[in-house]
């Protein structure tokens, strides 16, 4: 088994150019000389990627990702950025599939398989995001629905292709709520999800997939969930615009 450990942060719509720059350097500075399998990746928005891939361009195990893209490679679709773009400006994964772009974006498996594609299409590779609402977990049908959106956003892939797939479980009533999942949850959907990939992929694949847990992962609970055997990192949130948190959950993947 050789999977690799992934901490990245997600900074969802915050920092403006400065405030990021900052960001970045502080990070730096905190966790420069990491081993060589754990990666750092940071998904600022937008208007922060030429400067953050600029800043982190020298420093080794750290990666630049997108938050989302468009599924098309160019054309007449105001206000969007395509894979291609991004590829140009130095990133090297883009997150898919967040619940807040399904929530909000109303983004679905199939609109999401296209990006996916768009994505590996530009020689990067996907963060792909999975996981219940609520109301899904209390009537514990939870597994089905990550069944589903795996299904749908990414089993149209061969296993090249596959292999540049990282899959992030996200329980939405953990997102930014304070309330994580607690490392059996974790483990136990982990787990699962790494079943769904060997029955369409075979045993190799499922043990080499990294699987990021993400959902108000903090420093103080980040090594008990890391700690779990199927767990391979976080995606992290509102703790990735501290760069003391941030550095603290890095340490805590090692
Ligand atoms: O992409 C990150 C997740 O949505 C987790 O966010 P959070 O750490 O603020 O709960």
């Amino acid at each position: 088994m050789s999977r690799t450990k992934i901490v990245a942060g997600n900074w969802k719509m915050n920092q403006n150019l400065f405030e990021g720059k900052q960001l970045v350097t502080d990070i730096l500075k905190r966790s420069s000389n990491l081993s060589e399998n754990v990666k750092v990746v940071i998904a600022p928005p937008f208007t922060q990627l030429e400067l953050a891939a600029s800043q982190i361009k020298d420093t080794e195990g750290f990666y630049l990702a997108a938050q989302n893209c468009h599924q098309e490679k160019a054309g007449a679709y105001t206000g969007e950025v395509s894979a291609y773009m991004l590829k140009s400006v130095g990133v090297d994964y883009v997150i898919l599939g967040h619940s807040e772009r399904r929530q909000y974006f109303g983004e679905d498996e199939t609109l999401l398989a296209k990006k996916v594609n768009a994505v590996l299409d530009a020689e990067m590779k996907v963060i792909f995001c999975v996981g219940e609402p609520l109301e899904i977990r209390d009537a514990n049908t939870q597994n089905e629905l990550v069944k589903k959106q795996i299904l749908g956003g990414l089993f149209h892939l061969d296993a090249t292709q596959f292999e540049k797939i990282v899959i992030a479980y996200e329980p939405v009533w953990a997102i930014g709520t304070g309330r994580t999942a607690t490392a059996e949850q974790a483990q136990d959907m982990h787990a699962f999800i790494r079943s769904v990939i060997e029955e369409k992929y075979g045993n190799d694949m499922a043990a080499n997939t990294t699987i990021l847990y993400g959902g108000s992962c903090n420093p103080a609970n980040a090594a008990t969930l890391f700690a779990c055997p199927d767990v391979d990192g976080g995606l992290i949130g509102g703790a990735s615009l501290k760069a003391d948190d941030f550095d603290a959950i890095i340490k805590a993947a090692f």
